[in-house]
């Protein structure tokens, strides 16, 4: 005889658990003046780069994500040393990302797993990624993320300066709902496929107001009424195979973004798409958008680059005493040596050019 199962409701949900409210979170780990100056200027100094304000690019440079606080806390001791370096021509902002976007299953990230063990302690996770963002704020280094699960900005946005929406969820309207009422300026990924029209679509969809479903600071379900983020911007990734950093695609992609009616402002991701997920590849493709620029592009207004201690990518090892410090457990990234060399170079070659290009004031 056939047996029914007469359960209706969480058929497929194993449990729940309750977390700590993005307000007792904060209340736990509040924003000290240094650390809000620091998202202010940061924040600041990229409305004013896509504005034409300050002549500068900026730079989100670092690990592809971060699973390991103390090389993450070296490597933001470099970045901050580099970053006083090339300061005039290029506004250096550390890749601080602890949601990873998967094209099937793999580890989530910090905040999902910090043990990285499929223990899954979000709650240990939000600590974790909360006090590393204030101490990095606290070193005077702007922070970007990517704003991955639609309520984990109300636990720590108030620490970033830059956030991007991932190729894989650019066209989601929960995202572009979402970045309609992030205060720091939002990178739309092209699609996984190359498409640059589902960025422009974000684009045009994130700068008006919405209304939806989400939590509030106290952790209660809410309509968020949002005002629309005016600073959007396109970020050029590559895809399908093919890169799309090229002189070529550039100018392309300049003329979508002027049919659209939205400004031409472009970030080029080197990773990616854009370098064949070969992290070695990413200093030729800085080094082609130094010569864009060289040669009068007005559009890049600022570049990605996947970097850490150590050059390439591990596995997670069952046994995590195995780990390698210092270098990534996703995409490979170039190490600090080579991030040093490829971004003085890029200052060296643009430091006389860039003042006397996009200025609006
Ligand atoms: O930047 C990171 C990865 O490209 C992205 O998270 C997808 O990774 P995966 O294809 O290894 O899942
Ligand atoms: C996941 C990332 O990139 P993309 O969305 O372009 O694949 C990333 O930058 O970590």
């Amino acid at each position: 005889m056939m047996t029914i199962d007469m359960q209706i409701e969480d058929v497929n949900v194993r449990s729940t658990e309750v977390l700590i409210t993005p307000a007792a979170l904060k209340a736990e780990m509040p924003l000290s003046d240094t650390a809000r100056a620091s998202v202010i200027e940061g924040r600041q100094t990229i409305r004013n780069i896509l504005d034409g304000k300050d002549h500068r690019l900026f730079l989100v440079v670092g690990p592809c994500s971060i699973h390991d606080v103390n090389a993450a806390k070296e490597y933001a001791q470099r970045l901050k040393v580099l970053a006083e370096q090339v300061k005039d021509s290029l506004y250096l902002v550390m890749r601080v990302y602890f949601e990873k976007p998967r094209t099937t299953v793999g580890w989530k990230g910090l905040i999902n797993d910090p043990d990285m063990n499929d223990s899954f302690d979000i709650q240990k996770g939000l600590h974790i990624g909360r006090r590393l963002l204030l101490d990095l704020n606290e070193m005077g280094l702007a922070c970007a993320t990517e704003a991955l699960d639609p309520m984990s900005p109300q636990y720590m946005h108030d620490l970033i300066a830059w956030s991007a929406i991932g190729a894989r969820t650019t066209e989601s309207q929960t995202h572009r709902e979402m970045s309609s009422g992030l205060s720091s300026p939002v990178g739309f990924k092209n699609g996984t496929d190359g498409g640059l029209k589902v960025a422009i679509n974000a684009l045009l969809s994130v700068r008006n107001p919405h209304s939806f479903l989400g939590i509030n600071g106290a952790g209660q379900v809410a309509i968020i009424n949002t005002n629309g983020n005016a600073y959007g911007h396109v970020v050029l990734r590559g895809g399908d195979g093919k890169p799309n950093y090229d002189s070529v695609s550039v100018t392309l992609a300049e003329k979508e973004l002027s049919k659209a009616k939205v400004p031409s402002n472009i970030m080029i991701d080197c990773s990616h798409a854009n370098s064949n997920k070969d992290p070695a590849l990413q200093p030729l493709v800085m080094d082609n958008v130094s010569n864009q620029i060289l040669e009068g592009n007005q559009s890049i207004v600022g570049l990605m680059i996947e970097s850490h201690l150590k050059f390439g990518r591990q596995d997670i090892p069952a046994d995590l005493s195995q780990l390698e410090y210092g270098k990534s457990v996703t995409d490979g990234c170039i190490d600090w040596s080579t991030t040093e060399e490829a971004i003085l170079k890029m200052h060296h070659k643009l430091n006389d050019i860039l003042p006397k290009r996009r200025q609006t004031v």
